[in-house]
């Protein structure tokens, strides 16, 4: 990572348009993945703000940790180097940004120009953090647990239920690498465009196991071309989660609007803005 310590004051020097702009210009890749960086970006901005807990205020987005040994290395983050490694040039070009600034808002560049709802995003994190701040491993949900563990590691971090289930439909986007979380797939119709496929999928197919030598996951019966964690089944099988996907299955709007506020609060956790740190509300350029 760059020498660079971008403290206190350093993001009244940026222009956070501009590196919206650039952030955009890095997601297409027809090289990678399913041809868009603009999922392991969201899993990288989620991953980095989800170790908050509200009992001791340690974790979340500020200080960036999830760059530093041991978090970097914890099973939950494998395969985030990725996103890190292409957002890092972006860093020397605006050495004032924080990492924490920098790999927030390209989850918000991300759902935005994969064609989401707006998500309001605000600087002011600072790099004055150090691998002695790295959260503990096991911050991160468990895709191999059902509903009961979600909501522990969910309720920590000061999300209710409603929040939990507009959340996780992010699982619209990109895949599982057996690589990375052992799990592997989909090859879904839209991987790379923001919907509320996650919850129709998850309503409307039938999920079966899947037959391999790879951890237990669910494929849909009909064309296996889909899959789903365990933890995703538990949205289906718990009566509270369910009601709110069906509402999302139902309306991409109240989805949207739903996960834009949540999605927001997820990546400020634990982070002490100054009173005048401006609310970007930023144009999607798509
Ligand atoms: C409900 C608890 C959750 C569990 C158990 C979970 C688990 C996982 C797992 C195992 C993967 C596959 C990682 C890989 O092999 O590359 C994954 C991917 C992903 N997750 Fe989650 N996740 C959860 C919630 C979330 C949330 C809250 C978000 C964002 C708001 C999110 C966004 C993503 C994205 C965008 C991907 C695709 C990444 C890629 O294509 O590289 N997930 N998740
Ligand atoms: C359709 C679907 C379901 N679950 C997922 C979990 C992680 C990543 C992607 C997923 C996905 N596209």
């Amino acid at each position: 990572p760059s020498d660079q310590q971008a403290t206190g004051d350093s993001w009244r020097k940026v222009d956070f348009n501009k590196v919206y702009k650039d952030i955009a210009g890095l997601l297409e890749d027809e090289d990678y993945d399913d041809g868009s960086y603009g999922p392991v970006f969201v899993r990288l901005a989620w991953h980095a703000s989800g170790t908050f807990d509200t009992k001791t205020k340690t974790g979340g987005s500020n200080g960036a940790t999830i760059r530093f040994h041991p978090e970097a290395n914890h099973g939950a983050n494998a395969g985030l180097d990725v996103a890190r490694k292409r957002l890092e040039p972006l860093k020397k070009k605006y050495p004032n940004i924080s990492y924490g600034d920098l790999y927030t808002l390209a989850g918000v560049v991300a759902v935005q120009e994969l064609g989401g709802p707006t998500v309001r995003w605000r600087p002011g994190r600072s790099d004055d953090k150090s691998d002695q701040d790295c959260t503990p491993d096991g911050r991160l949900p468990d895709a191999a647990q059902g509903a009961d563990h979600v909501r522990d590691i969910f309720y920590r971090m000061g999300f209710n239920d409603q929040e939990i289930a507009a959340l996780v439909g992010a699982h619209a986007l990109g895949r599982c690498h057996s690589s990375r979380s052992g799990f592997e797939g989909p090859w879904n119709a839209s991987p790379t465009t923001f919907t509320n496929y996650f919850y129709t999928e998850l309503l409307e197919d039938k999920w079966v196991p899947k037959k391999w030598n790879g951890p237990f996951q669910y494929v849909d019966k009909q064309s296996g071309q889909f899959m789903m964690l365990p933890a995703d089944i538990a949205f289906k099988t718990d009566s509270q989660f369910r009601k709110h996907v069906e509402k999302y299955a139902a309306d991409q709007d109240a989805f949207f609007a739903d996960f834009s506020k949540a999605f927001a609060k997820l990546l400020e956790l634990g982070v002490k803005f100054p009173a005048d740190a401006p609310v970007y509300e930023f144009k999607t350029l798509e």
